[in-house]
């Protein structure tokens, strides 16, 4: 069957003055201009600010902006890491942020239930230091979840979350530049967030789009109404470069008169009246010296699903047992900090299709074109653009789900495998052992190949966030408790099997797509695609696709497991509140990304609006020196 090899119509040739134009914006010079955010030096610090960011991540972007907007209140905004590279501007090279210095470098605990393919059994968990955050070292693939999520964590007791009232927040930050939702009710226009699709697209991409119709899916919108079904990615790129929190909220707005940014500055505690639980401020270091920066309204904690309950419970805020333990006084028991961990468990690399075409992404081949460089320099095009390598995602229901309109398996095609992952930077992101991707891969190695990768949306495990010691500086121990329950595997050996379906589609076909039949070392004693094999398979190779959420999970004063309010108030303080991935009570069936930005706006409404009625706007930021 002769397919159609792009469902685009082919971009048309640039003029010779439009590529000028294009390189002038977006090159090497001046990406690592625009790049460099000022860095407020200790002197010109003030005493006290009316707000007291921690993190200038995902979330604490976005509060920057939004409460800076307002001239008379004074905004710290305080970032462990540093500016932004050219090199973590492009997309294709995502996998590869994750091997510096831009990566906290963290992983979670050893264990002999998962990650077994994983160095020392310990699957990587990067996070971002650096300003904007996870989201200079994520895929950039823009999600919201579905909106029966939303729905979920207001009856879990927290109104204002249902789907209705955050739809606003979520198309408030965005400005989508897709024609075919240019009239979607769905999205936003104007906002600081470019949401796009990647320009170029593989070969292969509309052998995707055909197997929605084979395997019964729509192809539609995933963040319209309904995700259930196929969809090319939408993702966060702005002039075929990464779009992150930095460069969408904080760029902008860097010379506001009201916003101080300091890099480098790590936070070691909240400072909290033991007597009062009233927020002092922050303890930070920043060149080897410790500082204290006061908050006359309120800190605000977005440091992350790993690092704000670790940052909370050095302040004495948590389970007061650990905290004993640890020799921290306690200033509120909080036994929720730390729980409640959440993650997209995955499997890359165990559904492998091998093809007979130059029509995937092969590293050592693209590297050696000098035309993917110049195309992703001049026309802001070509395999560079690609968003970490994830063309098109699938939403689809196992037959274990029994919520049809909420998906529990999402299966995302990328025109690549591990097979042709010649520098290595995709498997130091999984953190692959070199012997075991020998066994598994190394007959393949630089071979044309795709991948499906499936991804469990709706895990029932859960794991937890611990301190180390009462050292700041020491890292948190992380806990993933993949598959701990039973159910999680058995969904997730279904997803392993659509996975393999949609490969085996016909479009496909055409370049002689053949899955993969080497076994996963250590699950040899299995009959290759038995459901055993899966199982083995999937306890081996468990990757994650970096979602961890919900430590610091939003709910009511009755719920014991709470850590902040529906308004994001940690409970029993004042003062303080927790505004990143960690309030989700329960993960969202996507990619968490978007909603966080939705988190991070609603929160600012929240904040501004408190404060308005508090009557307590009319200090002058100039006053304040
Ligand atoms: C490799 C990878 C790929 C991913 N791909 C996607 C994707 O395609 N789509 C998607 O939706 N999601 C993706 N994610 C997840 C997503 O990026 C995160 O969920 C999201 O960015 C988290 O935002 P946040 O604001 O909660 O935390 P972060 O963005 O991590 O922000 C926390 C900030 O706090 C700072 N900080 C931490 N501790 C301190 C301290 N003590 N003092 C001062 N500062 C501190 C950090 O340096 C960081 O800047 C991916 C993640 C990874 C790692």
């Amino acid at each position: 069957m002769k397919l159609p090899l792009s469902t685009r119509p082919a971009a048309p040739r640039l003029s010779l003055a439009e590529m000028a134009e294009r390189l002038s914006r977006n090159n090497p010079l001046t990406s690592l201009r625009d790049a460099r955010v000022r860095d407020v030096p200790d002197a010109a610090l003030l005493k006290e600010y009316d707000f007291v960011v921690v993190g200038g991540g995902t979330a604490g972007c976005v509060l920057a902006n939004r409460l800076s907007e307002n001239p008379s209140w004074s905004v710290l905004l305080l970032e462990a890491g540093g500016d932004e590279a050219i090199f973590t501007d492009i997309p294709l090279l995502a996998s590869y942020v994750a091997n510096t210095n831009y990566n906290w470098g963290y992983h979670a605990q050893p264990s002999p239930d998962y990650c077994r393919a994983m160095k020392g059994q310990a699957c990587n968990w990067p996070r971002g230091k650096v300003l904007g955050g996870t989201s200079v070292l994520n895929f950039m693939v823009y999600g919201r979840g579905s909106p029966h999520d939303f729905d979920e964590w207001e009856s879990l007791g927290n109104p204002g979350w249902g789907y209705r009232d955050v739809l606003p927040y979520f198309k408030r930050s965005e400005d989508v530049q897709v024609d075919s939702l240019r009239d979607s009710p769905y999205h936003g226009h104007g906002g600081p967030l470019t949401v796009t699709e990647s320009p170029w697209q593989s070969p292969m991409a509309p052998a995707f789009l055909e197997a929605a119709s084979e395997m019964g899916y729509p192809v539609l919108d995933h963040n319209g109404p309904h995700m259930t079904g196929f969809s090319f990615t939408l993702a966060t790129l702005r002039n075929g470069s990464r779009c992150s929190a930095a460069k969408a909220f904080l760029r902008p707005v860097q010379h506001r008169p009201n916003l101080h940014v300091v890099k480098r500055a790590r936070v070691t505690r909240v400072l909290v009246d033991r007597a009062t639980a009233n927020t002092v401020g922050v303890e930070f270091v920043r060149n080897h010296q410790w500082r204290v920066a006061k908050a006359r309204q309120e800190v605000v904690l977005s440091a992350g699903t790993l690092n704000s309950p670790q940052i909370l419970m050095l302040s004495g805020l948590g389970p007061a047992d650990h905290l004993r333990a640890l020799g921290i006084p306690v200033v509120r028991d909080l036994p929720g900090v730390g729980e409640n961990l959440q993650d997209h468990v995955s499997c890359f690399g165990c559904v492998t299709f091998l093809l007979n075409d130059t029509v995937s992404v092969v590293e050592s081949r693209e590297s050696r074109r000098l035309g993917s460089v110049v195309n992703y320099w001049v026309t802001q095009d070509g395999p560079l653009t690609s968003p970490g390598g994830a063309e098109g995602i699938a939403f689809v229901n196992t037959p274990r789900n029994r919520e049809p309109d909420r998906p529990d398996m999402e299966l995302s095609f990328g025109p690549g495998a591990l097979s042709g992952d010649s520098s290595g930077s995709l498997r130091g992101l999984l953190g692959i052992d070199a012997a075991f991707f020998k066994k598994m891969f190394g007959e393949v190695e630089g071979r044309d190949a795709f991948t499906v990768n499936p991804v469990l949306l709706r895990p029932k495990s859960r794991g937890r966030v611990r301190l180390r010691s009462a050292n700041p500086f020491h890292w948190p121990l992380l806990f993933a408790n993949y598959y701990a329950d039973e159910e999680d595997l058995r969904v997730m050996v279904e997803g392993l099997k659509m996975g393999v379906a949609l490969g085996e589609t016909k479009g496909y076909a055409r370049w002689g797509a053949r899955l993969h039949s080497r076994p996963a070392p250590g699950c040899e004693q299995h009959a290759f695609r038995s459901d055993e094999y899966w199982a083995c398979a999937a306890r081996t190779i468990s990757t994650n696709l970096h979602h961890q959420s919900g430590t610091c999970r939003m709910g009511p004063a009755s719920d014991p497991g709470a850590v902040v309010d529906p308004q994001l108030r940690v409970h029993g303080v004042r003062g303080l509140r927790v505004v990143d991935a960690s309030i989700m009570p329960t993960i969202i069936s996507g990619h968490p990304t978007g909603a966080v930005y939705m988190i991070a706006e609603k929160a600012a409404d929240m904040i501004k609006r408190a404060w308005a009625t508090d009557g307590q706007l009319v200090r002058r930021w100039a006053a304040n020196r």
